[in-house]
């Protein structure tokens, strides 16, 4: 049983052109992942039912988007319609045009920091509906599951995906939407002025287009590779810094320098690449710009002079001709960002969708008081291929008992305590709690009947009261006081500087291996349970405590059924049953006296020092 690994999810900030250089954690490069939707209208229809509750602030958006590239758009005319009636100051006044000029602008401005301001609202609103629809389906999955992925790929799409689907819900709406009808509002505007002159403005279009699929190959490839080593580099430290102790202890510190150097290396490289490409793209855009002026003043003069269009036409041409590469840059970079978030929200939808565990009957019951007795009938078991986890297994616990499963590693002991919690179903047989077959019952109240202490003890991030108290969350101070009283932690709970209000750090690694262990059992004492699971610890815990956590188990399992996975002799010594499995079957069963004198399985195990034999 692993305990809830944690990955470090801080995205980094690699600067970008395109979004193919979002930047990714460590351990999770986003040059691994895939970028582009498989099913793009799909899951933007799904984003969609997501904004649909904001319809009308969407239409609002959509009307002010109008409006400022609409008013973006009259500026330049203005401009040059004002400058064409410079010479009649008598039939139109300058200072009306200009001040019209300057409320044009001022509309503008106005108007594009509302449908931002709206906009953002709506993404975050949105977003936070969806973050929470997925942490709620994480949770109704199965364990099984968890046990298929990797930790830091789900956290990743709580984080980066998420993050990656509110970045864009943020700005690429707008910026879509209002490059395209920039563009084509533009386009329209210019052909009305002047075909010619449009035709011949356009011709610097190919070159741009060329020039800027040719640096964006580049960057693309190399922010890739730059994130691809980015992740190499984050996921070392990571581990690095988890098995510090481990990287000392072996004396590996220089070896370890020099990889992270090596890494480091790979990074400047792709880097230095990724980021020298993309500088040119600001240059070329720059240098197209002026030839695009160039090229109009030349072409518009000569065709002012044969007086074909007016001066005005030509400022106003110019002035388009600056604006005109904004809205294709942005159109091919917020392509790029959109395909990613799109992948990203695909990626979160897969879990939102993803079958949660299988619902309880309907006539399930809920189980409440319980005695106690479990009795496993014939119950066979395979995760996933055929081979048979647990084949046959059969055993009865009479309410109180204490049963140690004992076998081998991989032999199915966890397994029996999986099938036992439901959170796998057996193929063949049934799992029967006080009679009753454990399917009728519903999974939480089976579930609440039992506390499990396990040798990987987990706490949270909470202080040392809320994790006692996790254990039944109605419990008051003086309850979970009690508890760890019983639990032999008090003593060394009270002497920390904040006591029970002690934060633990995201590891517990504030205090001890046999502190946290107390902790759980204080935790367990406290849920007070029919039935109690016990994953003993392997680990070498100092005398002291060792004798601390066995007096605190013992005062725990009173008057409890409890299966211990059993891992020290004295303990299975004194359980009434021991069930000793090997490769999934119970190959005998007995008190200790019984299995010695049979001297089978058990009986070497003892005689070749049971803990090393059996951890
Ligand atoms: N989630 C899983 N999916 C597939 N196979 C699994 C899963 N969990 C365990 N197994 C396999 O089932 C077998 C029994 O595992 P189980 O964890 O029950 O053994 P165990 O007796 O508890 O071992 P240990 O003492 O090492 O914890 C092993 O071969 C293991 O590889």
């Amino acid at each position: 049983m692993s305990r809830l690994q944690t990955q470090s999810a801080a995205p980094s900030n690699a600067a970008s052109v395109s979004a193919s250089g979002k930047g990714h954690p460590g351990g999770h490069p986003q040059g691994k992942k895939k970028q582009k939707p498989k099913d793009m209208f799909g899951t933007l229809f799904k984003v969609w039912r997501y904004l649909s509750a904001y319809k009308s602030s969407l239409a609002l958006i959509l009307l002010m988007v109008i409006l400022s590239s609409g008013l973006g758009l009259l500026g330049p005319y203005l401009l040059g319609y004002t400058i064409d009636r410079i010479d009649y100051p008598g039939h139109y006044s300058l200072i009306f045009l200009l001040g019209l000029l300057g409320l044009v602008y001022l509309l503008g401005s106005i108007t594009q920091w509302l449908q931002n301001i709206w906009m953002i609202r709506i993404a975050q609103s949105a977003v936070y509906r969806m973050r929470n629809d997925l942490f709620n389906s994480m949770h109704r999955l199965p364990v099984a599951y968890f046990s298929k992925r990797q930790h830091g790929e789900l956290m990743s799409r709580l984080t980066n995906d998420i993050d990656n689907v509110s970045q864009t819900l943020n700005s690429s709406f707008i910026q879509l939407s209002s490059s395209i009808l920039t563009f084509v509002g533009m386009l329209g505007l210019m052909l009305w002025l002047s075909p010619l002159l449009t035709l011949i403005t356009l011709t610097i279009v190919p070159a741009m287009f060329f020039g800027m699929k040719w640096i964006t190959n580049r960057t693309g490839k190399y922010f890739k590779e730059q994130q691809r080593h980015l992740g190499d580099l984050n996921g070392f430290i990571e581990e690095t810094f988890s098995g510090q102790k481990m990287v000392k202890a072996f004396s590996q510190e220089r070896r370890v320098t020099e990889m992270f150097e090596e890494k480091g290396a790979r990074l400047r490289e792709a880097g230095y690449w990724a980021q020298t490409y993309s500088g040119f793209i600001p240059k070329l855009m720059n240098m197209l710009n002026n030839a695009s002026f160039a090229i109009i003043a030349g072409a518009g003069g000569v065709m002012a002079v044969h007086e074909m269009i007016t001066v005005g036409v030509i400022v106003t041409f110019a002035e388009y001709a600056r604006q005109f590469t904004r809205p294709l840059n942005d159109l091919a970079n917020q392509f790029n960002t959109f395909l990613s978030a799109v992948a990203g929200a695909e990626r979160v939808f897969e879990i939102i969708e993803e079958e949660p565990e299988a619902k309880d009957e309907a006539n399930a019951k809920a189980a409440s008081m319980v005695r106690g007795e479990i009795e496993f009938r014939n119950v066979s078991f395979a995760y996933e291929n055929d081979i048979q986890t647990v084949s046959d297994v059969s055993f009865h616990l009479k309410p109180g008992q204490t049963a140690a499963l004992v076998g081998p590693t991989g032999a199915g002991k966890s397994t029996i305590i999986n099938l036992l919690s439901r959170f796998y179903d057996p193929a063949e047989g049934e799992i029967l709690l006080d009679g009753l077959n454990t399917r009728d019952l519903t999974r939480a109240s089976l579930r609440q009947q039992m506390a499990f202490v396990q040798q990987d003890t987990f706490l949270f991030q909470l202080s040392i009261r809320e994790n006692i108290r996790y254990g039944r969350l109605d419990a008051t101070d003086e309850e979970v006081e009690r508890a760890a009283e019983l639990a032999n932690a008090h003593s060394f709970i009270r002497k920390l500087p904040d006591g029970y209000d002690t934060v633990l750090d995201q590891d517990g690694s504030g205090i001890s291996q046999g502190q946290k262990q107390l902790i759980t059992i204080a935790r367990a004492i406290l849920a007070d349970p029919a039935i109690l699971i016990l994953d003993e610890a392997t680990s070498s815990i100092d005398t002291v405590t060792e004798l601390r956590i066995q007096d605190a188990l013992y005062r725990l399992m009173e008057g409890r059924t409890n299966i211990v996975i059993a891992h020290r002799l004295n303990t299975v010594r004194q359980a009434d049953v021991i069930i000793v499995l090997v490769e999934g079957q119970i190959i005998e069963s007995g008190s200790h006296e019984e299995l010695m004198e049979h001297k089978g399985f058990y009986y070497e195990l003892v005689q070749s020092q049971f803990e090393r034999v059996s951890s």
